[in-house]
């Protein structure tokens, strides 16, 4: 079940309030359009696709509204990591009126800047990114998944490399079992999956 946004209720009401109640249905909605995968890329993994979500246009931007709502006014640029975190650093973008910082996996970029190797579920990674950020920007950083939590922590670096400040983190699905959250520091999931 989404554990985010809580429904307020209506003052000198226990029921909460009908947007709440629709935000709800619509983020669970939203949930159940991610689909589960055996044995992706690579046995023993659970993969888990929002390529369903992305698709349907309500799902969309429920969770691109859900994602940014703790963070409204705190940030001055999103970061998206490629390449899911892409898409979702897109809509955000255009629905907060920021602009949008790419974190590049390695080999992409003429000039990167900054450079941190990590460690996911299935292998490790280098991501960089472009100098581009203004000194002190306040970034939030995206993503789809938080798995292990090593890309959300080499994104922190980065931006830290390129004289940002991480104003946030937010992702759609938490993976708890793989505890990436005491890798990653504090994150906004929208949705949780125990396995
Ligand atoms: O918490 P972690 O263990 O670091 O895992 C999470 C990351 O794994 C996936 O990306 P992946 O590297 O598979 O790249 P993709 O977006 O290009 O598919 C996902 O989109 C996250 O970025
Ligand atoms: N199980 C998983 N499903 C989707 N993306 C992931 N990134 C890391 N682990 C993942």
């Amino acid at each position: 079940m989404p554990s985010a946004p809580s429904p307020s209720p209506a003052p000198g009401s226990r029921e909460p309030a009908r947007h709440d109640a629709e935000l709800t249905d619509s983020l669970a909605r939203a949930e159940a359009l991610i689909t589960l995968t055996p044995d992706y890329p690579e046995p023993g993994v659970l993969f888990r696709d929002i390529s369903a979500l992305l698709v349907d246009a309500e799902a969309l931007r429920t969770v691109t509204e859900a994602l940014i709502a703790p963070f409204a006014g705190t940030f001055d640029v999103v970061a998206g990591i490629e390449a899911r975190g892409f898409l979702l650093a897109g809509t955000i973008a255009a629905t907060s009126g920021v602009g949008m910082l790419p974190i590049r996996k390695a080999g992409k970029l003429p000039n990167p800047a900054a450079s941190v190797e990590y460690h996911l579920e299935y292998g490790s990674a280098v991501i960089e990114a472009p100098g581009v950020l203004e000194p002190g920007a306040r970034v939030l950083l995206v993503d789809d998944v938080l798995a292990t939590g090593g890309t959300l922590a080499a994104s922190r670096q980065i931006v830290a490399a390129l004289g940002g400040e991480v104003a946030g983190a937010a992702v759609v699905l938490e993976l708890e079992a793989l505890g990436g959250r005491r890798t990653a520091g504090d994150v906004h999931a929208l949705f949780h999956a125990a396995d």
